[in-house]
């Protein structure tokens, strides 16, 4: 079943086209790693498939177009690139935030509800901080708290840009493992990573973006070859199979032409 199918968008932010064009379906069970390099688009095409900049062209979510934004949130969860928090509020309130859109107007929430946000947490590492206000934790912390919230959604689509972003090694792992996890039961999860290792070794499938279009679509060692990481990254770059999947890592610049 698809639950992202994008067709022919575009978007101009001012006067420059950032997305030209991008199609793109995601079925369930999927794990998409959103690659590319600074400025091509990743963040504006999980923006735009949000409803959060104006386009042109066809998405549909779950084969719905047009969704209110309460229907939205019941098909796709969204972790944007800032995570400071800076409301006072605890992590368990924090990543409760996530239910609003299951609870009908002036209602508490249920037991469905509070096993939600508890697995959540377990799943962030973040239940040992339940209690504690987010503005006291570290950046690691509280992008984790933030996570939490958008699982505690419990929507079929996960769009997270940059989750790996500020983690220790341990919790990018962890997080790889809990998204590969969500695609197993049938979710899916789109992610941008300019981690390429991670996206590499955990992601199903990999979409790389180039000025404002998809270059290369399909399975890790298809899309990640040294010619395009030459030619779209600009770096060389060791890549391996491994008993764990692919390895990659950028190792330098390429040399400059003479
Ligand atoms: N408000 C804006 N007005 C004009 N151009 C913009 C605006 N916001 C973003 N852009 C441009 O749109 C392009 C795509 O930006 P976007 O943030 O989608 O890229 P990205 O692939 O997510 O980059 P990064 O990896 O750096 O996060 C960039 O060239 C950026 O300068």
């Amino acid at each position: 079943m698809s639950l992202l199918d994008v067709r022919d968008l575009h978007v101009r932010l001012g006067a420059r086209p950032v997305l030209r064009g991008i199609s793109l379906n995601v079925d369930a069970g999927e794990f998409v790693g959103l690659i590319g390099p600074n400025g091509a688009g990743k963040t504006t095409l999980m923006r735009a498939t949000l409803g959060l900049v104006p386009s042109r062209g066809i998405v549909a979510l779950a084969g719905n177009t047009g969704l209110s934004a309460r229907e939205r949130a019941k098909v796709v969860a969204y972790v944007p690139q800032a995570r400071e928090v800076n409301w006072p509020l605890t992590v368990e309130r924090v990543v409760s935030l996530g239910r609003m859109p299951h609870l009908p107007a002036f209602s508490s929430p249920g037991a469905q509800d509070r096993d939600a946000v508890a697995r959540a947490m377990r799943r962030m590492g973040v239940a040992a901080f339940a209690g504690r206000a987010v503005t006291e934790l570290s950046g690691g912390e509280q992008a984790r708290v933030l996570i939490a919230r958008a699982l505690a959604q419990d929507a079929p689509l996960l769009l997270a840009d940059e989750p790996t972003a500020g983690l220790d090694p341990e919790h990018q792992i962890t997080l790889m493992r809990t998204f590969a996890g969500i695609a197993r039961e049938g979710g899916s999860v789109v992610a941008c990573l300019h981690d390429l290792g991670l996206a590499a070794s955990w992601c199903t499938r990999l979409v790389l973006m180039e000025a404002g279009a998809v270059v290369a679509d399909g399975p890790p060692r298809d899309v990640l070859t040294l010619d395009r990481l030459r030619s779209v990254y600009h770096v060389e770059a060791y890549v391996r199979e491994h008993d764990h999947g692919l390895v990659v890592q950028p190792l330098d610049l390429i040399a400059p032409r003479q």
